[in-house]
């Protein structure tokens, strides 16, 4: 796309269209051509958490714009950052995506996919059916509360960082550095791999 400039154009009723409009539309036209990685971490520590989680990935795949190109290992998790047993197990996995949706696109296919499981909202870390988060989009940063890239507390989290280790060993936090060293720092106490448990890549 490139601007017009109403005053160049033989017809009166093209209005100039702004530079920062002429930007987001090319933004976006390069996106549609260009699907992005996505790395999304799922947790579920309430009803059936398997099942809700393959559910999560199906509504992932389901998408348009959106293919599910890895899925983790499962992991039964210690409740992060809640007091010890005051909630049941997570059950946690990570996939990769490649996308054609913009990250906050991406992010409000989550909190749908959250909604159809019937996700509660109504306690800081507390229990829930499943949890959608978007832990990197390609190289993307950013501070936006409403979306933060890297998610701001995946670096610290080895319910995050081993699945997503398994499925990208050379992968890196941007402004952290690599998972791998920052699982070694972080440990993997709590995370218990439950091989006799698997997620399925949709078809
Ligand atoms: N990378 C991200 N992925 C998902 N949500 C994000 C991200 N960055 C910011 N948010 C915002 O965080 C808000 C709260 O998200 P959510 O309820 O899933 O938090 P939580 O899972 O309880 O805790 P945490 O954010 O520590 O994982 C969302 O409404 C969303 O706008
Ligand atoms: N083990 C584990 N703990 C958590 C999890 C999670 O998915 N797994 N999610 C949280 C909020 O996102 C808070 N604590």
């Amino acid at each position: 796309m490139t601007s017009s400039n109403a005053a160049s154009s033989p017809d009166p009723t093209v209005q100039p269209v702004p530079a920062s409009v002429v930007q987001q539309v090319d933004a976006a036209d390069s996106t549609l051509q260009n699907p992005q990685r996505a790395v999304i971490s799922l947790g579920s520590n309430l009803g059936n958490r398997l099942e809700t989680l393959q559910g999560a990935i199906d509504a992932l795949e389901d998408t348009p714009g959106v293919r599910v190109k890895a899925v983790s290992p499962v992991y039964e998790t210690e409740p992060w950052g809640v007091e010890p047993g005051t909630q049941p197990s997570y059950f946690n996995a990570v996939v990769i995506v490649k996308t054609t949706l913009p990250p906050a696109s991406l992010l409000e296919r989550a909190h749908a996919i959250e909604e159809a499981f019937h996700r509660a909202r109504d306690t800081r870390w507390g229990p829930r059916t499943i949890d959608v988060d978007i832990v990197a989009y390609q190289g993307v940063v950013s501070d936006d509360p409403a979306l933060t890239l890297p998610h701001p507390r995946a670096h610290e989290r080895a319910f995050v960082l081993v699945p997503w280790h398994d499925v990208d060993p050379g992968a890196e936090v941007a402004g952290h550095g690599p998972v791998a060293g920052l699982l070694t720092a972080v440990g993997a106490q709590g995370v218990i791999a439950r091989p006799d448990l698997t997620l399925v890549l949709p078809d």
